[in-house]
């Protein structure tokens, strides 16, 4: 027997002035589980969660929540009947109530079981000190704690959240991302996050799914996502992508990194091979002859450094490509910094290369 998934989405459509801004997303989140919607600005993310929450109506396609139809074909449960929570960045709290009030607002419970719940989730979530304070006499971060605590209280079953962390600075928000996680995971709920940050999603996600004008394009564990791209914008999501353009013959790719298998592409056909910046390999120059690479490594080829950045753990090395004057980007460990003008000679992980069909 397959388990129900807390949250499913199937096939919804929504278009403004004719535009198609979310077009057939399905997709389905388990309890407990964290599905990322990750995208660029526009892409969708927001009106697909506003559909889901029930503030906007969807032209197309249904929404279960526990295995129940509460949109489409004809039915419309309206947004406070759904038993979604909703978490998002300029969410503020009730400035004129307690945090206690603001936690209990939303709960239909007798007031001693409304205390009581009131308590348990501030004290999960570390507020249990502040409890009669008001929202103005608390930092960003701890307005937050509260903005989940009530969020939580009424036990929605699905919890939508929009770049909630994006006010905060970045170790306070690393933080309260991991607590609030916990904190999801425990009650069980299941959780759809719409962010634009590769970063965040894969700190949080069990599941990303890549969304692009409108579409789903990729979805799957953040590992595979980043190492098993679906296309050359897929890879570039996630970090620079350095490009080195071949063409396929006989289901070989000659580069001056060596040669690349390409089977199944017809003779002739322009690929491009991609491969993210801590890939890349570099070793001196020793008078022209340059290194001796393993089998994996291929064939070197020299490049001159056009800038290096210090950036703390790793440096960021510009070459320009004797070849053809194709730049590429390294990211290396930071004991090395070379200047600018110095020539030095680039491998490139071939286990780590990505090969697709050329962009035009
Ligand atoms: N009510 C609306 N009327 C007209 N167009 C809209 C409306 N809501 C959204 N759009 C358009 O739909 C597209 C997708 O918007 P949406 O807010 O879903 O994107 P997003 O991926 O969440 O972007 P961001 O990360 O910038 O919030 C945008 O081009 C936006 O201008």
């Amino acid at each position: 027997m397959t388990a129900t998934p807390r949250l499913e989405i199937s096939h919804i459509a929504k278009s403004f002035g004719g535009q198609k801004v979310v077009d057939d997303v399905s997709l389905s989140v388990m309890p407990g589980q964290v599905t990322c919607l990750l995208g660029p600005s526009g892409c969708g993310k927001s009106t697909t969660l506003r559909m889901i929450a029930g503030v906007e109506s969807p032209d197309a396609g249904q929404i279960h929540v526990d295995g129940q139809l509460i949109c489409g074909d004809g039915r419309d449960v309206p947004p406070e009947s759904r038993s979604i929570g909703l978490m998002f960045q300029d969410f503020a709290l009730f400035p004129h109530l307690s945090v206690a009030q603001n936690v209990a607002f939303g709960l239909k419970l007798d007031r001693r079981a409304a205390r009581a719940r009131v308590e348990e989730l501030l004290g999960k979530v570390g507020m249990g000190r502040h409890i009669d304070r008001f929202p103005h006499e608390l930092s960003g971060g701890e307005q937050q704690r509260v903005a989940l605590a009530r969020a939580l209280a009424p036990r929605p079953k699905v919890m939508l959240m929009d770049e909630p962390f994006s006010g905060l600075d970045d170790r306070l928000r690393d933080d309260i991302r991991d607590e609030t996680l916990d904190v999801l995971k425990a009650e069980g709920t299941a959780v759809l996050l719409v962010t634009h940050e590769p970063g965040e999603a894969m700190r949080m996600a069990d599941e990303i799914a890549l969304m692009r004008d409108g579409r789903i394009v990729q979805r799957g564990a953040p590992y595979n996502i980043y190492n098993t791209p679906v296309d050359r914008k897929a890879a570039a999501f996630f970090s620079d992508i350095n490009v080195i353009r071949g063409e396929v013959r006989g289901a070989l790719t000659d580069t001056p990194f060596g040669q690349f298998l390409a089977p199944g592409v017809p003779d002739g056909t322009a690929v491009d091979i991609c491969i993210r910046p801590q890939h890349l390999k570099i070793d001196f120059d020793r008078a022209g002859r340059g290194p001796n690479p393993t089998p994996m490594e291929g064939t070197p080829a020299r490049g001159v450094v056009q800038r290096a950045r210090f950036m703390g753990s790793e440096s960021l090395v510009e070459f320009r490509m004797d070849y053809d004057g194709t730049i590429l980007r390294a990211q290396i460990p930071s004991v090395f910094l070379p200047k600018p003008g110095t020539p030095l000679w680039i491998m490139i992980r071939r286990d780590r290369c990505f090969v697709f069909p050329a962009a035009a």
